[in-house]
């Protein structure tokens, strides 16, 4: 009785849309340092806020999006300024908008909400995209590689320009959960509340297996050039198979059965020996498809080698320095991307050194992107959590 009264508050709280909403860009005065000593001319961070930041900067929450997600998480964006190119109808409502809101899970009646696009990726913030200040034309194959602390330090350089110097929470899913883990890891006096969902401390054998398929999947492809491709002739089919290799662990099999219409949109033979024979297959390449439609090769590319190299370093002593630190953090128990037992194995981490978590295990049919379509799932615990006071 109680939880259907709950999933009622929220259900009627998602119809109230933020609104319209602009991106803004963050542009560092200095070079900006990559882990590897390399160094980037200019740093441009593209992001977008929502609600008002108090007086003591004390109440703004700094969300991390997935891998391909954007800096566009609530309300209606119809552009961003200078990679209209790669901005399709399916970006124009903020991928958490059902999360993000008045009286939503991150209330912005109460919060200052922060999600910047990572840097590397093609929605705005420098990355493979970006005209190269050295030769005046697309960084492209020349991009340098990043790694998560670059992503981390680059939104940390946004958050010193907001004047926004401890975080009441940091959240993210996915590989976005993983980012937020390292912050809070690594300034752990910059967090109080850290709420990963559905991600973990290392990247898995399996998830390296996955991505290695997807990044030979865009390297086999003609039109990648080692990277040197045109903007106007990009690896599409590449892309659009390494969307097909990813989504199978995103969307629950029983799921991606129930998304796939009876239909077949297309019976174009493969070669002269074979013709798609079953929605499924059609539904798949037509994901891969709309994915190649939005998303830039170079810049996957990059953010696959962050994936692939992804380890929470030193956590013992680290840990140490986070004892005033509150987690909440979830599993999804369909999910095949990042299994639970990821989960269970960062409770144990935390537990071990004292820190205080609350681990909750949703039911979904879902699978791994349940965090991005189910609300009611997480919104309540969310919402307590952000309100518990210090
Ligand atoms: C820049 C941005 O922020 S992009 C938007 C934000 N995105 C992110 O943050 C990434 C995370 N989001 C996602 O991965 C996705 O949006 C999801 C998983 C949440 C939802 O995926 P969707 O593609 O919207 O939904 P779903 O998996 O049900 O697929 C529906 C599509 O498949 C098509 N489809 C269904 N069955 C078939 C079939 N048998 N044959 C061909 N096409 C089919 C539908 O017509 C529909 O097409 P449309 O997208 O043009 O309307
Ligand atoms: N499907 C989401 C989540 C993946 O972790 C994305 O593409 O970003």
């Amino acid at each position: 009785m109680l939880s259907h009264v709950v999933i009622i508050q929220v259900e009627s709280s998602a119809r109230v849309s933020i609104g319209p909403v602009q991106t803004q860009f963050f542009e560092l005065d200095s070079p900006f340092t990559l882990e590897s000593g390399e160094q980037l001319e200019q740093l441009r961070i593209a992001y977008e806020t929502y609600g008002e930041l108090n007086a003591d900067a004390s109440n703004a929450i700094l969300l991390f999006h997935a891998l391909t997600g954007s800096h566009h998480a609530a309300g209606f964006n119809p552009e961003v300024n200078g990679v209209e190119d790669l901005w399709t109808d399916e970006c124009h409502v903020g991928w958490w908008d059902q999360f993000i809101g008045p009286g939503k899970a991150l209330d912005t009646n109460q919060f200052f909400v922060v999600c910047a696009n990572y840097l590397g990726s093609c929605y705005g913030s420098t990355g493979p995209i970006s005209m190269n200040p050295a030769t005046g034309k697309r960084y492209g194959n020349a991009f340098p590689r990043i790694t998560a602390w670059d992503v981390v330090n680059s939104q940390l350089y946004l958050l010193n320009h907001l004047r926004i110097h401890q975080l009441h929470a940091v959240i993210g899913g996915s590989l976005g959960g993983m980012l937020a883990m390292l912050l809070a890891t690594f300034c752990p006096n910059r967090v109080r509340t850290v709420i990963p969902i559905a991600t973990g401390m290392q990247t898995t054998i399996l998830q390296k297996i996955m991505n290695f398929e997807q990044i030979i999947a865009i390297r086999n492809d003609r039109d990648f050039k080692e990277g040197d491709y045109d903007l106007d002739q990009p690896p599409k089919q590449g892309l659009a198979l390494a969307r097909m290799i990813a989504h199978k662990t995103f969307v629950s099999l029983a799921d991606l059965e129930r998304r796939a219409r009876q239909e077949i949109t297309s019976h174009n033979l493969i070669g002269n020996f074979y013709a798609l024979s079953h929605p499924v297959e059609s539904y798949m390449q037509y994901q891969g498809d709309k994915f190649a439609e939005r998303f830039d090769a170079n810049s996957y590319l990059r953010i696959m080698d962050l994936w692939q190299n992804f380890r929470l370093q030193d956590l013992p002593t680290r840990f140490q320095d986070c004892a005033h630190q509150r987690y909440l953090l979830f599993s999804i128990d369909s999910d095949v991307c990042f299994y639970p037992e990821e989960q269970q194995a960062i409770v144990e981490e935390l537990k071990a050194h004292g820190i205080d978590v609350t681990y909750l295990t949703v039911h979904s049919e879902l699978g791994h992107d349940s965090f991005l379509l189910e609300p009611e799932l997480f919104s309540p615990y969310i919402q307590f959590i952000l309100s518990g006071t210090d």
